[in-house]
């Protein structure tokens, strides 16, 4: 089996001097090109899960390792949000090139990877523009091309679609699959949406919360690439979906608010909270 390139052993992280455990004795390896999303309910510990992976924070008891190290913010991780965090002040161009001049490329190399990472995202023609003219989902498509500026290895996204329309959704979502199929770079993708997270993943871990620990996880065995030909035709996926949704029911049986997980998790629809 290939060395993982993340490593997370027996886990926990509390706040507030330890009133609230956010995560409680996680273990789970992400695989070099592996596509995992984190799934739960609200307060579950799924950013606080990305956020261990970074670096920002450290956890309480365990070990997180990234390529066999102690991740720090400046490991080769690149996060995406759900709001595109651009500068206003700097062109399209400019806001990708800033990440590159970080790491010390020339202005022409700066330049080139730049534009190419534009083109990829589909904005070659909006290298000029400045963030306030780009629609949300333009804007999101900057912030994946500047992820994507640093050829990272691993690709933390936290709920990178939530704000935007469906239809951009659907498109920014079949975008990404093919980057990802293109480039090779590990994804590990937080949603409410379990649509979203059977579509996109190789494997879903699906959270609970009060503390937040691992329920399950489970594997996607639908064909790929799931961009040419929709899989939520596939039988396969109505029984991951049901499966899911069963799960969640169980968990809500044992102790966390009916209300509050139906909301977030209504098989009959693809929203979010
Ligand atoms: N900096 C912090 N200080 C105090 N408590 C925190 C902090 N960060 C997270 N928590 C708590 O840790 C728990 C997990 O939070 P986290 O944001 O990781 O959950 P989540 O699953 O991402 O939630 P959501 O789906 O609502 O974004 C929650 O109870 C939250 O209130």
């Amino acid at each position: 089996m290939t060395a993982p390139l993340i490593s997370l052993r027996n886990v926990g992280k509390w706040f507030k001097d330890g009133r609230v455990v956010a995560l409680e004795d996680i273990t789970l390896d992400i695989a070099p090109r592996e596509f995992v999303s984190l799934v739960g309910p609200s307060g579950c510990g799924k950013t606080t899960l990305l956020r261990l992976m970074n670096g920002l924070l450290q956890p309480d008891t365990g070990t997180v390792l990234v390529r066999g190290e102690a991740p720090t913010p400046n490991s080769d991780l690149a996060m995406v949000f759900q709001s595109a965090r651009l500068l206003p002040w700097r062109s399209v161009l400019g806001n990708i090139e800033f990440v590159l001049a970080l790491r010390g490329l020339s202005r022409t190399a700066r330049r080139e990877r730049s534009l190419g990472l534009l083109g990829a995202v589909g904005l070659r023609d909006f290298a000029e523009a400045f963030p306030h003219e780009l629609s949300g989902g333009m804007q999101q498509r900057v912030g994946l091309a500047r992820a994507l500026a640093v050829e990272p290895d691993v690709l933390l996204m936290d709920e990178p679609f939530a704000a935007l329309d469906a239809m951009t959704r659907e498109t920014l979502r079949a975008e990404l699959l093919k980057l990802w199929a293109r480039r090779g770079t590990a994804i590990v993708f937080v949603t409410h949406d379990i649509d979203e997270a059977i579509f996109l993943s190789q494997r879903i871990v699906l959270l609970r919360p009060r503390p937040g620990a691992i329920e399950t996880t489970l594997t996607v065995d639908l064909p790929e690439p799931r961009w040419e030909t929709d899989p939520r035709a596939d039988p396969r996926f109505a029984a991951l979906r049901a499966d899911l949704w069963n799960r969640i029911h169980a968990m809500s049986r044992d102790g966390a608010e009916l209300e509050e997980l139906a909301y977030a998790f209504d098989p009959g629809t693809t929203k979010g909270i």
